[in-house]
């Protein structure tokens, strides 16, 4: 075990489960509070570890935590973030090096002094706590539920643009629920009492028990549940359901809605690093800094185009005044105007203008049209790979966050 990980709190799950079995460990007499009854399953500070250890193939003795030169980023091992997330870096150029599927570890070319790890999300949370990773990109929704609040994670980039979907309550259509459409409306039904509580089924026990705890919810009970959750209401086995939503297409075909008030948590995919890395060990915070970047000046220019057109005119400020007079044409900083150099009659004379103009790629066919308006003509359209800022926002708030 890493010496990082004795000075560890408990990852705790808040699940009360008759069917389905404790995340692994120890099991704690069961703790009543709210009037909800839970049962507390301590997750073993050993797990994360263990998985560790047997999950790499190539370093024979692996270094201890202090010993570490190399970085570690972890990466999901599998479901819907794991190629979304490969796809990402390869648009900033930071494309992954995975020789064997079967194995953990990969590499980046692009960065020599970093490890990938493929994980599962909620192991990336867990070995980001303990410091067996130094950064990861996963779901915000495994961030909240697994790390708790703890202040031992920082969010370093909070919307990388992909896995959006919310942590939301769904009740049953029909039945006792069918005039039920607000959060108060569930709390305030006669049906849940101290014997027969309100049954919920979720996989996010630490975030499904918060949310009803802070909403006034005073009997309710917990199952835990890591699948298929929107059949546990039709089969009888629980009341409503706390899980992902995303075009909603699951719900409605399971015959459940969801309900005013009931979103837990919006969430996307995120990078995160473990505090204890950036402050201590070597190369964190320089390649987390060159990570932020990439990503920052890729996710802002995608969906932004370049336009460039030719237009008449007979100075660049009276060009520059018809190009701002229009609504779409006013680009990030306002247009790049050039003069087009021409040979006539053995002199150099300008008679067009290059508009160089930054436009959101949704409004493209506005902008062609009001270029045209404006006497525009020749017109290019670039897709754009990335725009750098004079500095990552993102970078400045980090270093705040960081006491730097
Ligand atoms: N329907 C969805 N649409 C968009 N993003 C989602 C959706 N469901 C989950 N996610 C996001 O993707 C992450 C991974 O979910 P996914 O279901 O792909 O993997 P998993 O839950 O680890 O795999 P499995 O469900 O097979 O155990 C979630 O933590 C969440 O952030
Ligand atoms: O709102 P929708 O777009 O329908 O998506 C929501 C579904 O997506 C996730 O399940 P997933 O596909 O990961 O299957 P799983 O239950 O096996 O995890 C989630 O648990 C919902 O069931
Ligand atoms: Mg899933």
């Amino acid at each position: 075990m890493s010496p990082m990980l004795a000075t560890l709190p408990d990852v705790t799950a808040v699940l009360h489960s008759p069917s389905a079995s404790p995340p692994s460990g120890l099991r704690a007499p069961a703790a009543v509070g709210m009037g909800m009854a839970r049962t507390r399953f301590l997750a073993p500070r050993a797990a994360a570890s263990a998985a560790s250890a047997v999950s790499a193939k190539p370093a024979a003795v692996a270094p201890l935590y202090a010993d570490r030169t190399v970085v570690r980023i972890g990466l999901p091992s599998k479901g819907r973030m794991s190629e979304q997330t490969l796809s990402l870096l390869k648009s900033c150029q930071l494309s992954v090096r995975h020789l064997n599927p079967r194995q953990y570890t990969a590499d980046i070319p692009q960065v020599p002094n970093l490890e990938v790890w493929f994980q599962r999300p909620k192991d990336i949370v867990r070995k980001l706590q303990s410091g067996d990773l130094d950064l990861g990109i996963v779901g915000f929704d495994i961030v909240s539920e697994y790390g708790q609040g703890s202040d031992d994670l920082v969010v370093v980039h909070d919307a990388l643009e992909f896995g959006h979907c919310r942590l939301s309550l769904a009740v049953p259509k029909e039945g006792i629920f069918e005039n039920i459409n607000t959060l108060e409306d569930l709390a305030n039904m006669p049906e849940w009492t101290q014997e027969r509580p309100l049954r919920v089924v979720t996989g996010f026990g630490y975030l499904g028990e918060k949310f009803m705890r802070e909403n006034g919810f005073n009997h309710v009970s917990f199952l835990a549940g890591d699948g298929a959750l929107e059949s546990y209401p039709a089969m009888g086995m629980a009341d409503v359901i706390v899980d992902l939503v995303s075009s909603g297409t699951t719900l409605r075909e399971n015959n459940l809605k969801e309900i005013d008030g009931g979103v837990v948590l919006e969430s996307q995919a995120t990078l995160v690093a473990c505090r204890r890395s950036l402050h201590k060990r070597n190369g964190v915070l320089e390649i987390t800094h060159e990570m932020l970047e990439r990503l920052e000046a890729h996710l802002t220019a995608t969906g932004e185009i370049m336009v460039t057109a030719n237009m008449r005119g007979n100075s660049a400020e009276e060009v520059a005044e018809r190009v701002l007079s229009q609504t779409s044409l006013c680009g990030l900083q306002g247009p790049t105007i050039s003069p087009v150099y021409r040979s006539r009659d053995g002199k150099v004379a300008v008679e067009y203008y290059a508009i160089n103009v930054v436009v959101p790629q949704k409004s493209l066919y506005k902008s062609i049209q009001q270029l045209r308006s404006i006497g525009g003509s020749g017109v290019l359209v670039t897709k754009l790979t990335y725009i750098f800022d004079e500095e990552t926002p993102r970078w400045r708030k980090l270093l705040s966050e960081l006491g730097l």
